[in-house]
């Protein structure tokens, strides 16, 4: 049986390979990749997500290099992958339509498109593409956050006139509390209805990422986002394993094997991360200011090079309300408190 089949009442997706790739400063391995794609598929994950953190093209000088050219990894996933599907991250801008049918060449099933949660008329051309060559397709709106509910419905139904077919509420910053993820979630469900689907992605800044997941399903999410040990981007994403142990508890059906994640996030991830997710000091005022959590390391960066605190920095990022793409700011931030503190 296809896990496309599988009854279940909400589909777990992994972004380990993905949104972890933050956290490892775009460091994987392709033994890590073959390790935890065999684990995950193994598990039941019916999508997994393999990319640079930002997305197909984002190895580049203001996001960090890769040290392997994502193409093998997505490459070595799909041939570790006998029931999951892969799924690609694209930024438009910064990936291409290029990228894309270079990714589903090599196999990928899927594509997330993401872009700021006010900008999605600039993924129309990339989801028309998407369905032309087939991929299952799905739209991120970052930074959910900096938007009301109704302004997010809009924007979710210019995905889904363009061709999206699941449209996720991404807390990019782990900023959402409880009510304040479930009412975009339940926006976006009523301005589809059975046309789309609708998803939620957290971070745990706060620590309210599975809480969020699980009242997003009752708003009618039916596609949540986790990684192994939380390995994302900020204080990471919310733990898959935990989401699955979290959803059999309600009697809600994932169609994962909660003890083969477990098993994978302790025995086959855990090893390789170099960084562990953590709710620390900077990626807490992350949360707490709204700032996109895949900041938190160019902040250390700047933090460590510049020698001022990085949750000084990360509170004027959210005042600056920066959004992704503007990591080059992170360094002017980091050069105005150390000329403050000259003047003092
Ligand atoms: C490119 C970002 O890392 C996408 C994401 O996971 C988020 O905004 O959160
Ligand atoms: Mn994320």
């Amino acid at each position: 049986m296809k896990w496309d089949e599988i009854d279940r009442e909400v589909r777990l997706v992994d972004t380990s390979l993905r949104d972890g790739s933050h956290a490892m400063a775009h460091q994987f391995t392709e033994k890590n990749v073959r390790d935890t794609v065999r684990a995950l598929d193994d598990a039941g994950v019916s999508l997994i997500e393999v990319s640079h953190g930002d997305g197909l093209g984002g190895s580049t000088f203001n996001y960090g290099f890769s040290l392997v050219d994502e193409r093998k990894l997505i490459e070595a996933a799909v041939d570790e992958a006998h029931r999951a599907k892969i799924a690609v991250l694209l930024l438009p801008g910064l990936g291409t339509v290029g990228d894309l049918r270079v990714a589903a060449d090599l196999g990928a099933g899927a594509v997330r498109i993401a872009t700021h949660c006010t900008e999605a008329d600039v993924s129309v051309q990339h989801f028309g593409a998407a369905r032309e060559l087939g991929l299952e397709t799905v739209g991120f709106l970052m930074l959910s956050h900096m938007s009301t509910p109704e302004a997010l419905a809009e924007q979710g139904r210019i995905m889904v006139d363009a061709g999206c077919q699941c449209v996720y509420v991404v807390d990019s910053a782990g900023a959402l509390i409880l009510e304040e993820a479930s009412d975009r979630i339940a926006a976006l469900v009523a301005e589809f209805g059975d046309e789309a689907q609708v998803g939620y992605h957290g971070h745990q800044n706060l620590s309210f990422g599975v809480a969020n997941s699980v009242l997003a399903h009752r708003a009618g999410a039916r596609q949540i986002d986790g990684s192994l040990v939380a390995l994302g981007a900020g204080a990471g994403n919310s733990p898959t394993e935990v989401l699955a142990a979290t959803f059999e508890r309600l009697g809600i059906r994932t169609g994962v094997d909660k003890d083969v994640l477990m098993d994978a996030a302790e025995n086959v991830v855990k090893p390789y991360i170099t960084r562990l997710p953590v709710m620390d000091r900077s990626s807490i005022v992350q949360g707490f200011a709204g700032v996109y959590s895949s900041f938190l390391l160019h902040a250390e960066r700047a933090a460590e090079r510049y020698d001022v605190p990085a949750h000084e920095i990360l509170y004027r990022v959210g005042a600056a309300k920066y959004v992704g793409g503007q990591e080059d700011m992170i360094i002017d931030i980091a050069l105005q408190l150390v000329a403050e503190r000259g003047q003092g």
